[in-house]
């Protein structure tokens, strides 16, 4: 697995910019190689800031909206519309306001829908829809296969101050997952409690994963991921591409790596 490349901006309004500019030069290439192109969106400020710069940058319709699609690594278990839900931000952030194609936007189920309460269901159902739609094999560290998922181009995270990734929390039975690509998650320490996450294979069947850290809160987090721990205690850490992991911080969130990684050796 590829060792992860840090990039660290000033502050957090830069990293969003500096990370919606690459993610549309990103996009823009998947569609001009394979004619299409597939993101995971992720929950958070650090995720809703990229999606907000992304909608402020002057090269933003250079990405075919109609030929984008948009999964998410996450959602609160909520009703539809719910404020809260994940799907309902990026949509105020920046989906409500480009040409997307509507049967290319893969949002979680919400918890007054066809499975109602019932979220394991519904994160088997999320689950379904990601098998229908993708070639590649999820894999786990131990490389068991897990159900298929597209080969997602980007697959975005924001990182907790307590390593979580998606709604992957530490010692949770969540990310022990080795088999499913999406589960639900009972008793999150973050509210609500109830959520639907894809797991550590299904992410790691993304080309590249990007992890977003901003602000002092997530020092700690980014000096444990970064540092060899574990991924059961420190979900972050497991959350790796299959061709690049790159974590997005800015100086805040960078101010407790250890030395060796950052700033880098100068020759
Ligand atoms: O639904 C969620 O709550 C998330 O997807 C979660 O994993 C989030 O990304 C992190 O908690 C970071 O959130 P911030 O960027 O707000 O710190």
């Amino acid at each position: 697995m590829n060792t992860p490349q840090l990039v660290v901006h000033h502050d957090k309004e830069l990293m969003a910019q500096a990370a919606a500019a690459r993610l549309i030069t990103k996009i823009v290439d998947a569609q001009a190689s394979r004619g299409s192109a597939s993101v995971v969106l992720t929950g958070g400020r650090n995720g809703n800031g990229l999606l907000a710069a992304l909608s402020a940058a002057p090269a933003r319709d250079a990405i075919d909206w109609g030929r984008l699609d948009l999964w998410w690594g996450d959602e609160r278990f909520l009703p539809e519309g719910d404020p809260d839900r994940n799907v309902t931000q990026a949509r105020e952030a920046l989906l409500d306001a480009v040409p997307l194609d509507p049967k290319r936007v893969h949002a979680m189920p919400a918890s007054d829908g066809p499975w109602g309460g019932d979220v394991d269901a519904a994160a088997a159902a999320y689950a379904e829809e990601l098998a229908a739609a993708g070639p590649e094999t999820g894999h786990s560290a131990a490389g068991a296969a897990g159900a298929p998922v597209p080969s997602f181009d980007v697959l975005m995270l924001g990182v907790g101050p307590d390593t979580h990734v998606a709604s992957l929390f530490p010692e949770l039975p969540a990310v022990r997952e080795t088999e499913r690509t999406v589960v639900g998650v009972h008793g999150a320490p973050k509210p609500p409690p109830t959520r639907i996450s894809l797991t550590l294979p299904a992410i790691r069947a993304a080309r590249e994963v990007w992890l977003l850290a901003a602000g002092g809160d997530k020092a700690r987090a980014a000096a444990i991921a970064l540092s060899g721990a574990g991924e059961i205690q420190a979900p972050a850490a497991g959350a790796k591409g299959r061709a690049r992991t790159l974590w997005l911080l800015d100086d805040a969130a960078a101010s407790q790596l250890p030395r060796s990684l950052y700033p880098p050796a100068t020759p």
